[in-house]
């Protein structure tokens, strides 16, 4: 564990048509009269108008910024729009939101959360994850003050994108053995809360598959309650520990290797199943649950080549050597990749 100091929301909206109400929730929470929307090229359309709207409703003054990638660049273009009086507003997917969130953090300013769709979990945590040349994993910044997820926006969001949300959630399994194994070994701190809380938030999915489906409303509130939970068990941690195990490593060595990656919760989810091999567990609970809710289990579902999934598993014990899982020091050899790979069915 990083930090003692556990950051919570003081506010979580998961509500249909919420976002009309972001210019009351403002002002209940004495957030000023001056915002900065940091939203996406696609996201602006579905989340940010509705969101302008209000505050012009209201006569709140505001900005506007799309960005493309979660960079260092991007950072700095936001933060230079931040005055010590503005509330910036992450309005979008995980790349928007961690933007939103780190400039924030950086200029001392409040931030809320305003997920379009429910695909990581990292709506609610106070971790930032942003790509630079020698890392890919998410540092410390801060809670959002609140969170205001309009489900109706999330339920009609790329069913894909849910998908990718659920495999997220459903990587905390190998996550927690991962945890639980280093303090074992490693004697590393170790929270009971935390690892149940996100266990829990695991089971909220695979309890749940059959009940989420595309374009229900129901569903996506289902995703974001437990992405919600996911994200405190994150909170309570001050690391993403109890989220984030081999299974994310691989999938950063993935970040590292393609040029155009899957989804960080597709590859999340198919890392989870090799994981879960390695760890002796049932890995094939891991698969269906994934096909259920329809994320890829296979490299061909996600356009990766066998030979890029093998590079990955090689790789990934050196992406956080300081984070110790089932890989070990030494990591997989070539020849143990191919046969993980083959044997769980992902190649
Ligand atoms: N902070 C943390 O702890 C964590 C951070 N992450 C980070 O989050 C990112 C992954 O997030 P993810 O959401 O998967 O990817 P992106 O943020 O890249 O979003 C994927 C795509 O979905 C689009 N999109 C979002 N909402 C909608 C919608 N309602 N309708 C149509 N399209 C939509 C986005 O549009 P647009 O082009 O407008 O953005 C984007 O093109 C990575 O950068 C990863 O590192 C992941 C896990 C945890
Ligand atoms: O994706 C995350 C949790 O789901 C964050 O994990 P990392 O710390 O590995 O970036
Ligand atoms: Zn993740």
């Amino acid at each position: 564990m990083t930090n003692r100091k556990i950051q919570m929301p003081r506010e979580v909206y998961i509500d249909p048509g919420i976002v009309h109400d972001t210019a009351e929730i403002c002002n209940s929470l004495h957030l000023g009269n001056d915002f900065l929307i940091v939203t996406g090229s696609h996201t602006y359309d579905i989340g940010a108008r509705p969101v302008i709207e209000s505050l012009e409703k209201n006569n709140l003054s505001y900005d506007v910024i799309k960005v493309d990638v979660a960079s260092e660049e991007s950072i700095s273009e936001v933060e230079e729009l931040i005055t010590p009086e503005t509330t910036v507003l992450g309005v979008g997917g995980g790349k928007v939101i961690d933007v939103a969130k780190l400039s924030s953090f950086n200029q001392g300013v409040y931030f809320v959360s305003m997920p379009t769709t429910a695909s990581h979990d990292g709506i609610v945590s106070p971790l930032a994850s942003i790509k630079n040349p020698n890392t890919s994993i998410s540092a410390t910044a801060h809670s959002p003050i609140a969170v205001i997820a309009d489900s109706e926006i999330i339920a009609q969001s790329p069913f894909r994108l849910l998908a990718a949300g659920c495999a997220d959630l459903i990587a905390n399994f190998t996550a927690i053995k991962d945890w639980e194994l280093a303090h074992r070994l490693k004697n590393e701190a170790f929270s009971e809360s935390a690892a149940a809380l996100s266990i829990m938030s695991a089971h909220l999915i695979t309890d749940n598959i059959a009940n989420i489906k595309p374009n229900l409303e129901p569903s996506a509130r289902i995703v974001m309650k437990s992405l919600f939970s996911g994200g405190m068990a994150i909170s309570i941690a001050g690391s993403s520990r109890p989220a984030s195990g081999s299974e994310h490593l691989f999938s950063h060595a993935l970040d590292k290797i393609l040029d155009k990656p899957a989804l960080h919760g597709e590859q999340c989810g198919i890392g989870t199943i090799m994981m879960m091999y390695l760890h002796g567990g049932d890995w094939r609970v891991i698969k269906n649950a994934l096909e259920s809710v329809q994320a890829p289990t296979t490299a061909v579902e996600v356009g990766i080549s066998d030979e890029e999934i093998i590079d990955a598993l090689v790789m990934a014990n050196k992406i956080r050597p300081e984070r110790y899982t089932i890989l070990g020091d030494n990591g997989v050899s070539r020849e143990a990749a191919y046969e993980l790979a083959y044997k769980t069915e992902v190649i």
